[in-house]
């Protein structure tokens, strides 16, 4: 129940906080009580009043009363909470450092690279008033610029190059509450989750690549409250963010052409521009949200599409006899500026050019030598036959061979797989994972192939880029490739061989450079001993082979089971010696992800103050008869329950929205519509 006298008081401050006047004051949190921060007499300001009432009502009674914060950071105070982070006392928020800095640059080189000049000119303009932050897409600090150590003398002394600052971790902050949402988040002083933040205000904007994916964040924190009206400086960071974007599409495409587009001159160098990456022949590859928002078009209907005039754009863009793109708009429709040209000067598309271009050129391979090749080992924890395998991978794929990746579900093939992309020469690039177990039979050939404009009947308008073509210069990941009908092997041995593709309806075929790795936990040998499977695209695939050992097997849980608490934002939280010895000679049959689902259940149902997991944390009947431990029986069925049930409220709590359950689960997109094909009755 809400006792009064509280609810009253923080009544009385959020109705001052509403009508509050600019303020900033010099003020120093230190003990519990929020008198204790300030000098005597001096103003007290009401959010943070507000903030600090609320906080003293969650510890007093262990809830959050509902109706008195803005409701963005309502929504992630209760995320903080169900995380189990404390508002009080974050001594035992460790930072998650990352191990190298070296490998945390080299992993984000791209990023770093695009966004140096506007954080030296962030620095010069606003390095005074506070911090200028860069992390990446986990929310770890790649970058800081400004007065680190003034802050530091303030309470913030865990900001520096390898803190991580996920939501999960630290609770409400701009960084990581940016990323959960996906769009800026400002965040006004005592709206901070941990008490210790609160004099600091922050905003955020998350960056995101050509693809449209979040590749990092961009903050600014500065000392006192958030001004009420956009200043200056939360300008500024706007407009870099949008600068970092715009570079994002050169260091993306070196081969393709940037156009900046909008309807009135005056506004081509602005922030407003559309931007597009388009191929010698005008086919759109890329489109920045400015573009999508002039043109009306989301991204992949823009992707694949050609300037071709009114019909399809409102603008043609083609080349020239001299090689320069030529871009013509309809009269009055747009003005255009080419960004950047491609860096080898420009001809006819033709095949030879362009696989040449393509190709990781010799900048991108030295930077793949020294970039995540650690990521491996980590991934290969100690096993030593693992990681030998994976190097030779590693190496195979850098010299054009496919890789096939092989063992029981939920051992890691997907996780090994992008690890081996990230690792290999073409870091950077696209990596592109199609599930050929997850696509309904009849949509997988226009999926891989793609299609073009009224190849079919119900065909989307302006046809559509195959996934074989997105990962164009990157990775093709083909997960449960045993999965894939008969006759779709024959035409995709054909790309692997002849290394072209053509869309549906389209009769001219297009060069293709892609790295290949394929998984499955089937036997491949049996299925083509059996003429499931073709033979020659067994050969074709099966070019360095990588065994993932089963759980059972390893001898190395205990640094998974580490990895997964780290990723399940409780790095904080240990696990007894039994539930360790548990855990070392159960036979998981759902391998690496049943253990992860075994720890979310744990995670869930321990109380807050207990950091560490034992064996009253497992579901019942885990270690005795009712969880046995032979593959295939009882203890699926339990872990699958508990499973379906995560699932289940993940969707209900997203409204349906898949994408965010599956963000929230941490599985793929597809990896959760096959479990929901599970679900269904
Ligand atoms: N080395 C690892 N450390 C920590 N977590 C891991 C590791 N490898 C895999 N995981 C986690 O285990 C789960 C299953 O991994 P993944 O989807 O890659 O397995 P899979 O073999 O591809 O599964 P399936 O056969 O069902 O497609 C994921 O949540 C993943 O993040």
């Amino acid at each position: 129940m809400d006792s009064p006298r509280h609810l009253c008081e923080i009544r009385r401050a959020f109705s001052h906080a509403r009508h509050r006047c600019r303020w900033r004051t010099a003020f120093t949190l230190k003990g519990d009580s929020l008198q204790d921060f300030f000098p005597p007499g001096a103003a007290i300001p009401d959010r943070l009043q507000t903030t600090h009432l609320i906080r003293e009502r969650l510890r007093a009674e262990g809830h959050l009363p509902e109706g008195y914060l803005r409701s963005e950071i309502d929504a992630s105070w209760r995320r903080s909470l169900a995380h189990g982070v404390r508002g009080h006392d974050d001594a035992l928020v460790s930072l998650r450092e990352f191990g190298n800095l070296d490998d945390l640059h080299a992993a984000n080189r791209m990023l770093l690279d695009a966004a140096s000049p506007e954080l030296d000119f962030l620095e010069e303009r606003c390095g005074r008033e506070g911090l200028v932050i860069l992390a990446d897409a986990d929310a770890t600090i790649l970058r800081v610029e400004g007065d680190a150590a003034a802050l530091a003398d303030l309470g913030i002394f865990d900001v520096s190059p390898g803190a991580t600052w996920t939501e999960s971790l630290r609770g409400t902050n701009a960084l990581g509450t940016a990323l959960v949402e996906g769009r800026p988040v400002a965040i006004d002083s005592g709206e901070h989750f941990i008490g210790r933040l609160s004099r600091f205000s922050c905003c955020s904007l998350p960056i995101t690549d050509p693809h449209g994916n979040v590749i990092g964040v961009l903050d600014l924190t500065r000392d006192g409250q958030l001004p009420i009206l956009h200043d200056t400086p939360s300008m500024l960071i706007g407009a870099a963010a949008n600068h970092i974007e715009t570079r994002l599409f050169e260091a993306f495409f070196p081969e393709l052409f940037v156009l900046a587009f909008h309807p009135r001159r005056p506004y081509l160098d602005s922030t407003w521009s559309g931007v597009l990456a388009v191929r010698d022949d005008g086919e759109i590859v890329a489109a920045n949200a400015q573009a999508c928002d002039l043109l009306r078009l989301s991204r992949s209907e823009l992707a694949g599409r050609r300037c071709e005039g009114p019909r399809e754009l409102p603008f043609t863009a083609l080349l020239d006899t001299a090689g320069a793109l030529r871009v013509a708009a309809l009269p009055g429709e747009y003005a255009f500026r080419v960004l950047r040209a491609p860096r080898r000067a420009a001809t006819r598309f033709d095949g030879a050019r362009s696989v040449q271009a393509l190709a990781p050129n010799a900048a991108a391979h030295t930077r793949a030598q020294t970039a995540n090749i650690d990521g491996l080992a980590k991934l290969a924890g100690r096993q030593s036959r693992l990681l030998r395998a994976l190097q030779m991978a590693r190496q195979g794929l850098n010299n054009g061979l496919p890789v096939l990746v092989q063992g029981e579900t939920g051992t890691g093939k997907e996780v090994i797989a992008r690890g081996l992309h990230d690792a290999s020469a073409r870091a950077g690039k696209p990596f592109v994972a199609v599930n050929c177990a997850s696509i309904p039979e009849g949509l997988i050939e226009s999926e891989l192939f793609g299609y073009r404009d009224g190849a079919f009947t119900g065909a989307r308008k302006g046809g559509m880029t195959g996934r074989l073509m997105q990962a164009n210069g990157g990775t093709l990941f083909l997960d449960e490739i045993g999965d894939m009908p008969l006759h779709l092997q024959a035409r995709l041995l054909r790309v692997l061989q002849e290394r072209k593709v053509a869309p549906l309806g389209a009769g001219e075929e297009q060069p293709i450079d892609i790295a290949v790795i394929c998984a499955t936990h089937r036997n491949l040998q049996t299925m083509v001993r059996e003429k499931s499977f073709r033979e020659d695209l067994y050969y074709r695939i099966h070019g360095v082979s990588v065994h993932l050992p089963a759980l059972r097997e390893r001898d190395d849980v205990d640094l998974i089971v580490e990895s997964l608490l780290a990723r399940l934002g409780a790095s904080q939280v240990g696990i007894s010696a039994e539930l360790a010895d548990v855990f070392r000679t159960h036979s998981w049959p759902g391998n690496i992800r049943q253990l992860e689902m075994v720890l979310r259940t744990a995670l869930a149902v321990r109380a807050d103050d207990e950091y560490e997991l034992g064996l009253d944390h497992l579901c019942d009947g885990f270690i005795d008869g009712g969880c046995p431990t032979t593959p295939g029986t009882g203890s699926r069925g339990l872990i699958r329950k508990h499973e379906d049930e995560l699932i289940r409220e993940s969707l209900a709590r997203h409204e349906g929205n898949v994408a965010a359950a599956a963000q929230t689960l941490g599985i793929s997109r597809a990896t959760l519509y096959r479990k929901l094909k599970r679900l269904r009755p």
